[in-house]
């Protein structure tokens, strides 16, 4: 396995409220490979934003983080270093690792662009700032980036402003821009959620381009199973503010171990079968205010059995890459395997993507 960029380990974050701490992270671990995406995936609250939020370190004011630590390791040009990204301050965040070595580009690309700045100067000012580059490198580079990112014309280009440019050109400015200090780290929050289906499909095969030739790390956080398809190689699964299932893609899509996993991808969007109806999970997420007892799903589980409510799961191995938190694969429990109609969901979905067949593992399952 390539060497890990990022390492979070026992991570939880709680926050302040009026109706007291909302437990949002709850002892999280998670790595980042070189070269690799990992999607983080789970339902709405499940924690994927606080998550990417607390390695930037931009989270709100009346968070707390109560244990834990993200472990980034870069090489400096001179050394490698090996950092606890929890143990810097926001200034020293600011200045030598936010924008530089990473960046995030969110669901709507103008909350990173300046409406009253060109694109150009967007594009330069952070290889001024963070690279002490001229303004004549950095106006080369930048027609470099958007060249990369598909945007023609650039030289014209650089003289608009950001309402001169379609949704899926804007974001893939905002691209151009985090793509502009050579991070190591690229993290996506929902990034084409909020363009057409098309313009979608384009920006993903950009990133993924981007990747092969630049070999970035990429966090991916979406609740769209046939968008992880598209882009990962490992996928994380969140519940209730913890990662209760990780493993390849393929193992993920496969050979799915968690009835949390079973769920997400029985409610994929099943393109071509207008007639079958959208599964959704029952029920709805725990309660963060409150102390959880026992696997935070069983709940809503139809295949819980008496322990779930009385003591957390353990992360149970399948294999050196594949885990899940869920008693079902305790040796004591009885075999519950997923439903033949969630199998073909899925390869479909796999097909769709244009992933079936990608990979030799997949002809083992
Ligand atoms: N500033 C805040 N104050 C209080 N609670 C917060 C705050 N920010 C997030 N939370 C809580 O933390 C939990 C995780 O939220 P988060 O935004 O990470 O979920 P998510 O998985 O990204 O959801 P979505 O897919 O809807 O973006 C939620 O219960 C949310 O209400």
């Amino acid at each position: 396995m390539s060497e890990t960029v990022l390492s979070i380990r026992n991570l939880s974050i709680s926050f302040q409220t009026s109706n007291g701490m909302v437990n949002a992270i709850r002892g999280l671990d998670l790595d980042l490979h070189k070269g690799k995406t990992v999607a983080i995936v789970g339902e709405s609250g499940s924690g994927k934003s606080v998550t990417v939020k607390a390695i930037m370190r931009i989270l709100s004011g009346n968070q707390k983080i109560n244990s834990g630590s993200i472990t980034f390791n870069f090489d400096s040009g001179d050394e490698k270093i090996s950092q606890d990204l929890l143990k810097l301050s926001k200034k020293e965040m600011r200045s030598r690792i936010n924008g530089r070595r990473i960046a995030m580009v969110f669901q709507d690309p103008m909350t990173s662009l300046n409406p009253t700045m060109t694109i150009g100067k967007q594009i330069m000012e952070g290889m001024i700032i963070h690279l002490n580059k001229t303004r004549a490198e950095a106006h080369e580079r930048a027609l470099e980036l958007l060249r990369l990112v598909g945007i023609s014309d650039p030289e014209n280009r650089m003289k608009s402003y950001p309402h001169q440019l379609s949704g899926g050109m804007r974001q893939r400015v905002v691209i151009a821009i985090m793509l502009a200090c050579d991070p190591e780290v690229l993290i996506c929050d929902e990034p084409t959620t909020a363009l057409d289906v098309t313009i979608q499909a384009k920006i993903l095969e950009l990133i993924k381009e981007i990747q092969a030739r630049t070999h970035i790390s990429v966090i991916y956080i979406t609740h769209d199973l046939g968008v992880v398809a598209k882009v990962a190689d490992y996928v994380a699964v969140m519940y209730a503010g913890k990662i209760v299932e990780r493993g390849t893609v393929n193992e993920i899509f496969y050979d799915p171990k968690h009835p949390y996993t079973w769920g997400l991808l029985s409610s994929m969007p099943d393109i071509g079968s207008e007639n079958e109806k959208l599964y959704t999970i029952p029920g709805s997420p725990p309660n963060l205010l409150h102390k959880i007892e026992g696997d935070a799903f069983a709940p809503r589980n139809v295949h819980a059995l008496k322990i779930d409510f009385k003591q957390e799961p353990p992360m149970f191995k399948i294999t050196d890459t594949h885990y899940a938190a869920t008693w079902l694969l305790h040796e004591n429990a009885s075999k519950v395997e997923m439903s033949e109609t969630l199998r073909r969901r899925i390869d479909k979905v796999v097909k769709e993507a244009g992933r079936d067949g990608e990979n030799t593992d997949l002809a083992s399952y």
